[in-house]
């Protein structure tokens, strides 16, 4: 059988097609089982036909068969069978549903099914024809369609559209449940699998059609992939599915800004109570006994490096509500925070009024960069009082008996917009389709979608290339930026923000690019020279952000494969560029040894092929060497402990993080919980900045994690947030909502006063520093 030119690929060809197409008359069709490939083959002479016989729902159809899938769809050919039995749906080998001659089998499903290339379709037409004479049977019309595909319950189901090319396209009409989907696509795919008719790229495409989340991406690619290419394929059954909210919702795709609101559970009410005491002439007498209620819990916006998006099922948060108070001077328990994990590298602004316009104006309050730190993004309601705090005031029973207590105060509720910044070491720019993801993939574990088409990367994947002494670099691969995208050309500038952490910059050219673009018979050529590409990339680097493209960088000449001496020739170009340009004589970026020995003047030119791995080994090397000297340029630059006008003297202790009115987020100083807490963080007043660890005893910069460690700790030695801190250890919940538990510490100063810590307010310095 021909597999359609692609021998490798499978292609299902099955419709279970409802109404039928005269000629000069568009069919406009239902497919009752259809998978991937198939939109991109269907012609419109293709999308042939069927019927329905009146009275009846028996469906006529069409397909088109090729492969292995033929085998394949015998087993799972399912149609309704309506013969005697209403609304039973019947799996069926095709072999019974195939047309005998003219005849239609009595009270049968018939299939038509045309083997390869039947261009004829008068002969069909006719046989349609006569059959319709002679059963009363009539054409469906569009509108009748959609009511027999309803009728006969199809579960998948897609609408044939016709493209600006006027090929037909299959849009889907409604989305089946992602459950049944799964499985049964599963099942598909385990029979092509066998087939061996299914390679990796259909299974990423089949990833990005089904719309599965990564979770299920990975249970599914592992049991797919377990044994791949060692003899018999083993998966018996379809790995398990999670259940969950998951499941019912569309998995949400790459988001890197969105709005938020959040809002801090209100304050539990306070309670009136009277206990009974005895007085001093033995009679009774009552008290007021009522207890405050809890404090809201608090919206805290952690960083989780496990996060890579900020797409998330709501744009509403809210802390829950404290308790209320009860007798016997019970205070109500303290809200639970509400943790909204981020990807680290999000920032955080605050969306406020400007003026009365009505206008906005937003405005950086906190840059969570680093694992775990967190901003307090509303705060949680004031608690009620209960009457029970008359009696510790009152002089006499008659004030303390007051029927007095007051409600809990609603929480803040503010408005921010999230916008994630990469995080990586290593920013790869390039036009599309240089091979920037190829690269990225040769570099790292790291699997981006490549191909040869434009735009390929829609969004920023990082990739961690590994040293074999353990250490690592973070390789950030970008969508593809072409001339003019200052003016929003190609996907535009928006993207770019994601480069704006890396320390180093990898221009990916296509070497073989030519100016006029003939040459290479590959479909990728670039009509312009790679000299050319890398200015123009330089440009738009910089227009977007002035500084940008002098950022320190290696440019790396792709697909040597293909032409190697062109590619050299690029090489010598690109390093002429470079060595004739002014600027480059007092550039910051003495970070790469060209080979024409200006050592330390401008960046390293590399040339090799992202697919067959030349010279990607050498790569990896400059790239690690270039890291790891900005790293030390940007330490001695800055001087541990210094930045933002806070101390700055050798030692580094842990200072005060200030984060408002500044663009630049500091650099995160090991030694201590970090947190911005309080509102207003731009103002010094009450703003609760940092617990600096500081022990007399040992004065000694610890780790965040040690510091967290301390605070739970803490937490669990003075019994504050007690249920906290024990509910998060049984049930093992997310660190960050430990993390949370441990920041309800800071609510209790005297606790940390009395181990030795100090809260610090915005400005003030550490001993160490000042
Ligand atoms: N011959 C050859 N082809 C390559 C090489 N690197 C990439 N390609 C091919 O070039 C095409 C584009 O590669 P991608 O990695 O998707 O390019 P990209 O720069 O990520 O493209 P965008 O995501 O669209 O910006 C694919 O067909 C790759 O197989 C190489 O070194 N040699
Ligand atoms: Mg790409």
């Amino acid at each position: 059988m021909q597999m359609n030119g692609k021998d490798d690929k499978m292609v299902i060809k099955v419709l279970w097609i409802l109404s039928m197409p005269r000629p000069g008359r568009r069919c406009l069709s239902s497919i009752a089982l259809s998978f991937k490939g198939v939109e991109a083959r269907y012609d419109r002479r293709s999308a042939i036909a069927s019927c329905v016989p009146a009275g009846k729902s028996n469906i006529f159809g069409c397909g088109r068969l090729t492969g292995d899938m033929e085998q394949m769809t015998r087993q799972y050919a399912t149609v309704k069978n309506n013969s005697g039995k209403s609304g039973r749906r019947k799996t069926r080998p095709l072999e019974k549903l195939a047309p005998s001659g003219n005849k239609k089998p009595a009270g049968q499903d018939m299939l038509v099914y045309e083997e390869e290339d039947t261009e004829d379709w008068s002969s069909f037409l006719e046989e349609y024809d006569a059959l319709e004479a002679e059963d009363g049977m009539r054409v469906a019309s569009d509108a009748s369609a959609s009511q027999v595909s309803e009728d006969a319950k199809i579960v998948e189901e897609y609408r044939l559209e016709e493209d600006a090319d006027g090929n037909l396209q299959v849009m889907p009409t409604k989305r089946e449940g992602l459950k049944s989907k799964i499985k049964s696509a599963h099942n598909l795919l385990q029979k092509a699998r066998q087939a061996g008719a299914m390679t990796e790229d259909d299974w990423f495409e089949f990833l990005r059609r089904t719309g599965m989340d990564r979770s299920e991406e990975n249970d599914f690619q592992s049991a797919f992939f377990e044994d791949v290419g060692e003899g018999e394929p083993s998966i018996k059954h379809p790995p398990p599915l999670r259940k969950g909210r998951h499941m019912r919702k569309a998995p949400p795709k790459f988001v890197d800004r969105i709005g938020v609101a959040v809002t801090g559970g209100k304050g539990g009410k306070g309670c009136i109570s009277f206990e009974k005491m005895a007085n001093a002439r033995g009679g009774a007498v009552k008290r007021p006994s009522g207890g405050h209620g809890g404090q809201g819990g608090d919206v805290i916006f952690v960083a989780d490096p496990r996060v890579q998006s900020l797409g998330m099922d709501r744009h509403h948060f809210h802390g829950k509500a404290g308790g209320s108070g009860d007798s016997n001077k019970k205070h109500g328990a303290r809200g639970a925070h509400a943790v909204v994990r981020v990807p680290c590298g999000t920032v955080v602004k605050e969306v406020l009024r400007s003026g009365r316009g009505g206008g906005y104006e937003r405005v950086q309050v906190c840059d969570l960069d680093q694992p775990l730190s967190y901003y307090r993004a509303a705060t949680g309601g004031r608690p009620g009082l209960g009457n029970s705090v008359q009696a510790g005031r009152a002089r006499n029973s008659a004030s303390a008996s007051g029927n007095f207590r007051s409600p809990g105060h609603q929480g803040e509720e503010r408005f921010y917009e999230l916008e994630l910044k990469t995080i990586a070491d290593v920013g790869l720019v390039g036009y599309p389709n240089a091979g920037k993801s190829t690269l990225l993939g040769g570099l790292s574990r790291a699997r981006p979608a490549a191909a040869a088409y434009a735009f390929t990367t829609l969004h920023p994947t990082v990739g961690r290339v590994e040293y074999t002494d353990a250490a690592s670099v973070t390789v950030a691969d970008l969508p593809g930026l072409i001339e003019g995208a200052h003016a929003n050309k190609g996907l535009g500038h928006e993207f770019l923000r994601h480069i704006e952490r890396t320390k180093v910059l990898v221009y990916v050219l296509d070497g073989v690019g030519r100016e006029g673009g003939a040459g290479v018979d590959d479909g990728s050529v670039v009509e312009e020279a790679p000299v050319t590409v890398f200015r123009k990339l330089k440009k738009e680097l910089e227009l977007y952000c002035p500084g940008l493209s002098r950022r320190p960088s290696l440019v790396w000449l792709n697909k040597a494969d293909l032409n190697a001496e062109w590619v050299s020739e690029a090489k010598a170009a690109v390093m002429a560029d470079m060595s004739g340009d002014d600027a480059t004589a007092d550039r910051p970026q003495a970070w790469g040894e060209s080979t024409m020995g200006q050592r330390g003047r401008v960046p390293n030119v590399l040339s090799g092929s992202a697919r067959t791995g030349e010279g990607i080994g050498e790569l990896a090397h400059e790239l690690r060497r270039v890291v790891d000297r900005v790293a030390q340029e940007d330490e001695k630059a800055q001087g541990y402990g210094g930045g933002g006008g806070h101390g700055g003297g050798e030692g580094g202790k842990l200072w005060a993080r200030e984060t408002g009115g500044s663009d630049h987020a500091l650099p995160h100083r090991q030694g201590g919980i970090e947190g911005v807490g309080g509102r207003n963080t731009t103002k010094s007043e009450g703003s609760f900045v940092t617990a600096d660890v500081d022990s007399a005893a040992d004065d000694k910069t610890i780790s965040l994690a040690e510091a967290y460690a301390k605070a739970l700790e803490l937490t669990q030695r003075f019994n504050v947030e007690w249920m906290n801190a024990v509910q998060c250890a049984n049930q093992n919940i997310h660190r960050a909502q430990c993390y949370s538990a441990a920041l309800t510490v800071t609510y209790r100063q005297d606790y940390w006063l009395a181990h030795g810590m100090r809260m610090m307010k915005a400005g003030e310095q550490t001993r160490s520093e000042s």
